[in-house]
C-alpha cells in the first residue's frame, strides 16, 4: 500500500525532491557538530543537495515523518481515510513517531540522512577517526563516535519489531562492535519504542518443509543470536527510549546496565502468546527479581512501568523522557573515556562464571520454544495478531 500510495505521489509531483513535500538533505557537516540541535538541523537544511541515491520509499517515509515531529512535534494532522493513500502513509508515518521529542527527531533525521549519503564518508569536512557510520544495514542505524557504539533499531512504522533479517543485522552489527575500538556498545530504538519484540510475521513464510522447518530454523537462529549477548565482551547498554516487548525485555537481563525514560514499559506477554521465556530470562530474571516477581513477568505477563523494572534491578536508573537522551549520554561518554582494557577485563571477571551455564539455559529454551511455536496455542495467537481488523 505504501507503494503504492509513493507511485500515485511521485506521478503528481514535477521533482522527487518534492515528493514528500520536505528536503532530502545531502550534509556537509563536522561529524562531531552532528547533534541536533536548532542551529545545527537549520544549517543542514540550508546546505541542501539531492541525495546522489535516491532513497527507498520507506526511507522517504521515515525523513517526512521526522521531519514533521523535529519542526511541528507530535502528529497533528487529521487521520485521512482509508482510499487517501499518499496521507495514509504520511500520518501512519508520522503518528508511528508518537511523542518523540523534536530534540531527538531532529537527531534522528540527521543521522538518517548521514547514513543515506556514501559521499558523507569521503567529505573533506569529516574529522577521520571520530566518528564512523556503518552502512549496509537496512533495519539498524549503526553508529561509533566518542568511543561508543550505538546500535539503533530502525523500524519506527513497526514498532522496531524484530524481523529475521534484522535479527541477523543486529549479530553482525555487535560482532564488529566486539572488534571495534570503542569501549562500550549501546542498543537503543528509534521512534516512540525500543522495540515491540519478535516480528511477528516471522511466523508466517513457512519454507517447504513445512512449519516443522520454519520452527527449527527460527530455534537456530534465536540460539545464536541470544548466544552473541551472552559472549559479548564490552559492557552492552541498553537505552530504553521508550515500551519494550518479548525477547527485546528478555535480553536486559544480558545486559550490562539498561536505562530507560520514564515512557518506557516492560511486557513478555509470553502466556498469552502461546510461547515460553527466551533470552535467558527463565534464569536471569529470577536472580535478578526474585522467583515470584519473575513469574508475574514471565508466566502472567505484567507489565512493568520503568519505575517497577528499577525497582526490580532489571532496570539500573529512570530518567524523565525530557532529558532522557541528554542525561544519559552525557553519562555514557563519560564512561567511555574509562581505560578500554580494566573496562573489557572487568566485564570478563564479572560475567565469566556464567558463561556456561547461559548457554546451556539458551540452548534448553530454544528447545522448548521450538515446541511452543508448532503449538495451537501459538499458532491462534499469532492469527489473532495478524488478522487484527484496522483500527480505522
Ligand atoms: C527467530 C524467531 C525468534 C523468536 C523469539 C521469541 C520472541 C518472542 C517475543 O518477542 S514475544 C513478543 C512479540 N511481540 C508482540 O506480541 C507485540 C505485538 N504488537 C503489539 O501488541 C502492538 O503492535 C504494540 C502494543 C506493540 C503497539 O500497538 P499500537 O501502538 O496500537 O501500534 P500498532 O499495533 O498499530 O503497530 C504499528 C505497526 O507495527 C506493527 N507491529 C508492531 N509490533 C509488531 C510485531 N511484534 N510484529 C509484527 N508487527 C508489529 C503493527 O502490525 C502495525 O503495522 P501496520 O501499520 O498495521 O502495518
Amino acid at each position: 500500500m505504501a507503494y503504492l500510495a509513493w507511485r500515485l505521489a511521485q506521478r503528481s509531483c514535477p521533482s522527487s525532491l518534492q515528493v514528500t513535500g520536505f528536503p532530502v538533505v545531502q550534509l556537509h557537516m563536522n561529524r562531531t557538530a552532528m547533534r541536533a540541535s536548532q542551529k545545527d538541523f537549520e544549517n543542514a537544511m540550508n546546505q541542501v543537495k539531492l541525495l546522489k541515491k535516491d532513497p527507498g520509499n520507506e526511507v522517504k517515509l521515515k525523513l517526512y515523518a521526522l521531519y514533521k515531529q523535529a519542526t511541528e512535534g507530535p502528529c497533528n494532522m487529521p487521520k485521512p481515510g482509508v482510499f487517501d493513500l499518499i496521507s495514509k502513509a504520511k500520518w501512519d508515518a508520522w503518528n508511528a513517531l508518537g511523542s518523540l521529542p523534536k530534540e531527538a527527531a531532529r537527531q534522528n533525521y540527521v543521522d538518517l540522512v548521514s547514513s543515506l549519503s556514501p559521499s558523507l564518508e569521503s567529505s573533506s569536512q569529516v574529522e577521520p577517526g571520530t566518528d564512523r557510520k556503518s552502512t549496509g544495514f537496512e533495519t539498524l542505524v549503526v553508529t561509533s563516535e566518542d568511543g561508543i557504539t550505538k546500535i539503533m533499531f530502525n523500524r519506527p512504522t513497526k514498532k522496531n519489531a524484530i524481523n529475521t533479517e534484522m535479527y541477523h543485522e543486529i549479530m553482525r552489527a555487535l560482532k564488529a562492535a566486539s572488534k571495534d575500538d570503542s569501549i562500550i556498545t549501546v542498543l537503543t530504538g528509534n521512534g516512540d519504542y525500543y522495540s515491540s519484540g519478535n516480528d511477528l510475521t516471522n511466523f508466517t513464510d513457512i519454507p517447504p518443509g513445512g512449519v516443522e522447518e520454519k520452527a527449527k530454523n527460527n530455534a537456530v537462529l534465536l540460539r545464536e543470536f541470544v548466544g552473541c549477548f551472552i559472549d559479548f565482551p564490552k559492557p552492552l547498554i541498553a537505552v530504553v527510549n521508550g515500551p519494550a516487548v518479548g525477547i527485546s525485555v528478555t535480553l536486559l537481563g544480558l545486559f550490562d546496565a539498561v536505562y530507560a525514560s520514564d515512557r518506557a514499559t516492560f511486557h513478555t506477554p509470553f502466556s498469552h502468546l502461546g510461547q515460553s521465556p527466551e533470552g535467558c530470562s527463565s534464569y536471569t530474571f529470577p536472580k535478578i527479581m526474585s522467583p515470584a516477581k519473575a513469574t508475574e513477568m514471565l508466566i502472567f505477563g505484567k507489565k512493568l512501568t520503568a519505575g517497577e523494572a528499577c525497582a526490580q534491578g532489571l532496570v539500573t536508573e529512570v530518567f524523565p523522557d525530557s532529558t532522557f537522551q541528554k542525561e544519559v549520554w552525557t553519562r555514557l561518554k563519560a564512561f567511555a573515556k574509562l581505560p578500554p582494557n580494566a573496562v573489557r577485563i572487568s566485564k570478563e571477571v564479572i560475567r565469566k562464571r556464567e558463561r556456561e551455564k547461559l548457554h546451556a539455559v539458551n540452548a534448553e529454551e530454544c528447545n522448548v520454544l521450538q515446541g511452543r511455536w508448532l503449538s495451537d496455542e501459538c499458532t491462534n495467537a499469532v492469527v489473532n495478531f495478524l488478522s487484527r481488523k484496522s483500527k480505522l
